[in-house]
């Protein structure tokens, strides 16, 4: 983190959250932010180090894989019970707070995965105003082990069916633990609970919000670049917009936006994306046309990271290069590279050696640049989820074109053809992607869908056409919907929508004869294919 982003971040109250490996982590944290309250992960071999420096004035203890009866089995910091701040303790974290405070965890009892009832059995904090005494409430569960005796200081509040301790308190201690997922849809009032927890329990504000942001964030643009010159990359996408218009606002004429025409851009992409920019904004805009550099380095690279590492490496070369042509104008090169990395981003690109979050896939602009670079990275959406972004965005008063336009991944159609590329399938995924946008558009649903695109597989399969034989390509439509790109579901297309674009593809895009639709959900799927 530098300086001027822990400035901002001083300014706020904070939620830790210690991440035990849990795949719905992240909710917790989309949670909190939803509440009005900052909050950061750490995964728990850091979560020491990241408490001493974040100086949160409440934790939150997530749920995970692993099994508190067993060896070598991940702990909380100990440092978390001792500050006396408000704890809220779910799932595994429950467990090994019973066991850390002297309770007992038992394996072997009957488990509980989704769907549960839990009963009120005395009133609490926790669920004031939501939940009552006596009450059954519907909650999510996914657990083996359960607590079998509580830590002193502690009652029952709620129990399940195969939860004794459904909801555990020590009201005076401030620490809450509970056996269910409040941070799930599933959990119909579990949002509320988090929010109690954040505003009732620990008495935290909710300044977390983008216009306040907005004043902040320019303020520690100022405070990082002084009279540096910025080059960001532009691609047209939500992200890098919000970050250029927002760096303007701070350093006005420092600044120099770069597109970057790699040759895996959609049809007609690059045009439009130039001339939008341009049309709205007085900021200068440089067009890199830099396709066969890209597509050239591509040929042959088959494997989805070399691919992204590769791609992440040359963006940076462009970048690098673009610099030094923006200093002829005789006010120096640009010591900075701005980019409009979020918070998902950063996330999902990074692991920790032994931690419970594996590598799922590196984000060009975070796993795959190159270890060594010459700028200085301005990254001042770091922190943010997706819909933060957007909402700065309107803040800001960017248009709808750039606001609610679908997100693009930066390798663009190069993650979207699995196995090699080459210029003909480039062409092919282009024509294909273009008639299902434009069908979708005259459906009425870009708004609702949340992103959209047609993926080449490296399949063949026979087909009749005209009476002759076929054998060409497979091309799968995907269409989800999603808060963040952290979770997603596929969407639920009406079938005359689908089949209206799987019959102009295979009709107006040679080398396709088959469509198919991924009705796959994240997790376990991811959005893009590579
Ligand atoms: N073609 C490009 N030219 C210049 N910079 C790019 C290009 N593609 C991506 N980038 C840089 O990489 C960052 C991350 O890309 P990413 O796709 O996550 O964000 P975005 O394109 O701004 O928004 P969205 O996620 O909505 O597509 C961008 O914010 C931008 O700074
Ligand atoms: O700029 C980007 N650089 C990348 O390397 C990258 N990989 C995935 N994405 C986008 O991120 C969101 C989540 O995608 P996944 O579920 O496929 O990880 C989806 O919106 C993806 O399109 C990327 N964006
Ligand atoms: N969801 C969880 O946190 C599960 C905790 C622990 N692994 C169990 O099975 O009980
Ligand atoms: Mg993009």
């Amino acid at each position: 983190m530098t300086a001027a982003h822990a400035d901002i971040i001083a300014r706020h109250d904070k939620v830790l959250i210690v991440d035990f490996g849990s795949q719905v982590t992240q909710l917790i944290a989309r949670r909190v932010r939803e509440a009005g309250v900052y909050c950061e992960l750490a995964p728990f071999q850091n979560a020491e180090k990241a408490f001493k420096e974040l100086n949160p004035k409440a934790v939150i203890l997530s749920g995970g894989p692993c099994s508190v009866t067993d060896d070598g089995s991940p702990r909380a910091p100990q440092a978390i019970f001792d500050a006396g701040i408000p704890v809220l303790a779910i799932c595994y974290g429950q467990q090994t707070t019973a066991v850390q405070l002297g309770g007992q965890v038992e394996g072997g009892h009957a488990a509980e995965f989704g769907r549960a009832d839990i009963q009120i059995q005395e009133n609490s904090a926790l669920f004031e105003g939501v939940w009552e005494k006596g009450g059954r409430y519907p909650v999510w569960m996914s657990h083996g082990d359960r607590v079998t005796r509580l830590p002193e200081g502690f009652t029952v509040k709620a129990v399940s069916e195969n939860a004794p301790f459904a909801i555990a308190s020590d009201e005076k201690r401030k620490i809450f633990t509970t056996m269910f997922h409040p941070e799930v849809v599933h959990t119909p009032d579990g949002a509320k609970l988090i929010a109690n927890f954040v505003h009732k329990i620990a008495g935290l504000k909710s300044d977390w919000t983008m216009a306040a942001f907005r004043g902040e964030a320019i303020k520690s643009i100022r405070a990082q670049v002084g009279e540096g010159r910025v080059l960001c990359g532009l691609s047209g996408g939500v992200d890098s917009a919000v970050a250029a218009v927002l760096i303007h606002e701070a350093i006005g004429e420092n600044l120099t936006c770069v597109f970057v025409d790699h040759g895996l851009m959609r049809l007609g992409e690059a045009e439009q994306v130039v001339t939008l920019f341009r049309d709205h904004y007085n900021i200068p805009l440089v067009h890199v046309d830099a396709s066969d550099l890209f597509v050239g380095a591509l040929e042959g690279v088959s494997d989805p990271e070399t691919k992204r590492k590769t791609i992440g490496k040359l963006f940076i070369d462009v970048f690098e290069a673009e610099a030094k042509k923006i200093a002829a104008d005789g006010r120096g090169a640009p010591q900075f590279l701005a980019q409009g990395t979020l918070y998902p981003d950063v996330i999902e690109s990074v692991s920790f050696t032994g931690g419970p979050s594996v590598t799922i896939k590196s984000h060009h602009n975070v796993g795959g640049l190159p270890a060594r670079m010459n700028m200085k990275l301005v990254e001042p959406l770091r922190e943010l989820f997706k819909d933060e972004v957007r909402a700065l965005g309107r803040e800001l008063g960017l248009p709808p074109a750039f606001v609610g336009r679908h997100p693009f991944p930066g390798p663009g159609l190069a993650i979207r053809i699995p196995g090699a590329i080459s210029r003909e399938k480039l062409d092919i995924l282009r024509k294909a992607d273009a008639i299902y946008l434009e069908e979708i558009a005259k459906a009425g649903l870009y708004d609702t869908i949340w992103q959209a695109f047609a993926v080449l597989l490296p399949v063949r399969t026979v087909g009749v056409m005209g009476d002759g034989r076929t054998y060409d390509h497979v091309c799968a439509l995907r269409a989800v919907t999603s808060v963040d790109g952290m979770t997603a579901d596929f969407f639920p297309f009406d079938m005359n929508v689908l089949g209206r674009c799987a019959t102009r593809i295979i009709n107006e895009v040679k080398g396709i004869n088959r469509v198919v639709y991924d009705v796959t959900s994240k997790p376990p799927g991811t959005i893009e294919w590579e």
